[in-house]
């Protein structure tokens, strides 16, 4: 008894935000946790249809289908334990491979009144993918509608559902789903690249050594943060200079205290509505957060409305990016591009960051990969010339580089489905309604998939014969199928352009700063301490 009320305490004071908590921007991330602030109807455990056989192959036909009562799975009690008392947030990827280890492929939990299958192989993940309907549902998002809804605002592409998703996919899918759509912001990106590249000489000259950049994700959030405004609201923001103007420095703060305390205040969704009288201050840091957010987006949209009205005022021609598409086609509402505008801008900018300083760090552990990437890029560019998007296929390593990367620190460490039908998967049946953990951290480590699963080796993505196939099901760090990353180009696009141009003018080298730097979830896959190496210069 007394262990459960200590547990309870925990709970509370991490819904209360007195402990840091651990939650994803985007909420199928972070699984189940922040999903539930109205519980998905209960899953009946130990319901069969009738004569129901399996058909999937993964089990052989007339194989008799067990009901979820018969999976395996880890108590409540040891789950609690593990999340609550021995911070498991914090852990989530790694409880994935123990968890997959003690029960198998597939096994359920409970966290309270949820229930959700997790499944760790590529092939039930491909099969539950494939069976996607039209429009598919990632996770419970019912604290961000009812905060939508309190303030009179549209849903984005992340907690849209049903016919309004559909509807806003449609229109954004034709504007930046391929790659050659993105293709045209190459110019608009390589100038903050070009900002990137100075920043990095300007942090090193600060350091006795001149060579070592500090804590490298705080520089790839300013570039990340950058590029996504670039794209999405065609303006510089200048987080970048040595001396950040007032006005974007204010916007770097309203933005950084925004995403901390939205990260703080997701736990809001976990509270029942019954209970936020007692612990108000989830709710009400979640709403605190959005309005900011709201606030950004709205600045910038109506700014850039203003310069198109005055344009169409003037009789000039209006020219512009995706938000000028946007306010001119009238595809979307305004609440909706304000709200799309946001949502993109939440989910652009840490994704990104984490990424590349991760394969910063990697390229830095082992020099003789990168002195092949090197090579490469010296192949194709020569040491002066400045890559377009077109260039990037050629340089199939710096592809490699940022998918290996992705498959040994997935951004996402997993994700989420709620089933809209009947399924058999891994024997069991699962009913309409289950919400699904898809492991992705997990089956992008598995050996049976990735020979040599921990080595980093960017030219495994490279070479496509059959004893180093590569399974696109065991590493899907941008989910898969019509309700996968709507901005998986754009990522692509600042990623392969900045570690391209790193890689040509610098040599990413370890220095005494550099530690042993392990991931932690964060709700994202984060390295848990600060990524510190060199930038030496290659001439
Ligand atoms: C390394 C960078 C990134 C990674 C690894 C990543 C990964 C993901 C994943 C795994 C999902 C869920 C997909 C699914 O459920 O099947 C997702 C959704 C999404 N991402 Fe990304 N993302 C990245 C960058 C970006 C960027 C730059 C943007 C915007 C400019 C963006 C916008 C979105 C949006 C709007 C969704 C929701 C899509 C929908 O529900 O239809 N992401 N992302």
């Amino acid at each position: 008894m007394a262990l459960l009320e200590k547990m309870l305490h925990l709970y509370l004071r991490r819904l209360s935000g007195k402990v840091e908590n651990t939650t994803s921007l985007l909420p199928a991330a972070g699984f189940h946790k922040h999903s539930a602030s109205r519980a998905l109807p209960a899953v009946e455990e130990n319901v069969l249809p009738e004569n129901c056989i399996s058909s999937a192959a993964a089990v052989g036909r007339n194989t008799p289908v067990k009901t979820l009562k018969e999976m395996p799975g880890p108590s409540t009690i040891s789950n609690l334990i593990e999340f609550f008392y021995r911070d498991g947030f914090s852990r989530i990827h790694e409880i994935q491979q123990q968890h997959r280890k003690e029960y198998g492929k597939i096994f359920k939990s409970r966290f309270g009144p949820q229930f959700v299958v997790s499944i760790a192989d590529k092939d039930m993940v491909a099969e539950v993918l494939r069976a996607e309907g039209v429009a598919p549902q990632r996770a419970n998002m019912e604290s961000w509608k009812e905060y939508r809804d309190m303030r009179g605002r549209a849903t984005g592409l992340i907690s849209a559902e049903g016919e309004e998703w559909l509807k806003i996919r449609s229109v954004l899918r034709q504007l930046i789903m391929r790659p050659r759509d993105v293709a045209v912001f190459s110019d608009d990106v390589n100038s903050v690249v070009a900002d990137l590249l100075n920043r990095v000489r300007e942090l090193r000259a600060k350091q006795p050594d001149g060579t070592t950049v500090l804590n490298v994700n705080d520089l790839y959030f300013k570039y990340a943060m950058e590029g996504v405004a670039v794209i999405l609201y065609e303006l510089r923001l200048g987080c970048l200079e040595e001396e950040i103007p007032q006005k974007s420095l204010e916007y770097i703060a309203a933005l950084n205290l925004m995403f901390s305390s939205f990260k703080t205040s997701m736990y809001a969704g976990a509270i029942p509505k019954w209970l936020r009288p007692i612990i108000p201050k989830p709710w009400k840091e979640f709403c605190h957060s959005w309005d900011g957010l709201f606030k950004f987006s709205q600045i910038h949209v109506d700014q850039r409305l203003s310069e198109i009205q005055k344009q169409l005022a003037a009789g000039q021609e209006v020219k512009g990016g995706l938000l000028t598409y946007l306010l001119v086609s009238k595809e979307m509402t305004m609440e909706e591009i304000y709200a799309n505008m946001t949502e993109m801008l939440l989910a652009g900018v840490d994704t990104t960051s984490f990424t590349l300083s991760w394969s910063t760090y990697l390229l830095a552990l082992n020099p003789h990969i990168q002195q092949q990437i090197y090579e490469e890029v010296m192949h194709t560019l020569g040491p002066h010339r400045v890559p377009v998007s077109e260039d990037i296929p050629k340089m199939p390593l710096i592809r490699g580089l940022v998918k290996e990367t992705l498959r040994l620190f997935p951004v996402l460490p997993g994700n989420g489905r709620i089933t809209q039908k009947d399924l058999v998967v891994g024997g069991y049946f699962i009913p309409a309604g289950t919400q699904l953990a898809l492991c992705h951290y997990s089956t992008s480590l598995d050996e049976e998939s990735f020979a040599g699963a921990t080595d980093f080796r960017p030219e495994r993505w490279v070479r496509k014969d059959a004893t180093e196939r590569v399974d696109n099901f065991g590493s899907i760090p941008f989910g898969y199928g019509i309700r996968s990353c709507i901005g998986r180009r754009i990522a692509e696009l600042e990623m392969h352009l900045a570690l391209t141009q790193l890689i040509q003018k610098f040599r990413i080298e370890v220095s005494p700063h550099t530690q042993v730097v392990h991931a932690k979830t964060h709700g994202l896959l984060t390295p848990a301490a600060p990524i510190n190496v060199q930038f030496v210069d290659r001439e």
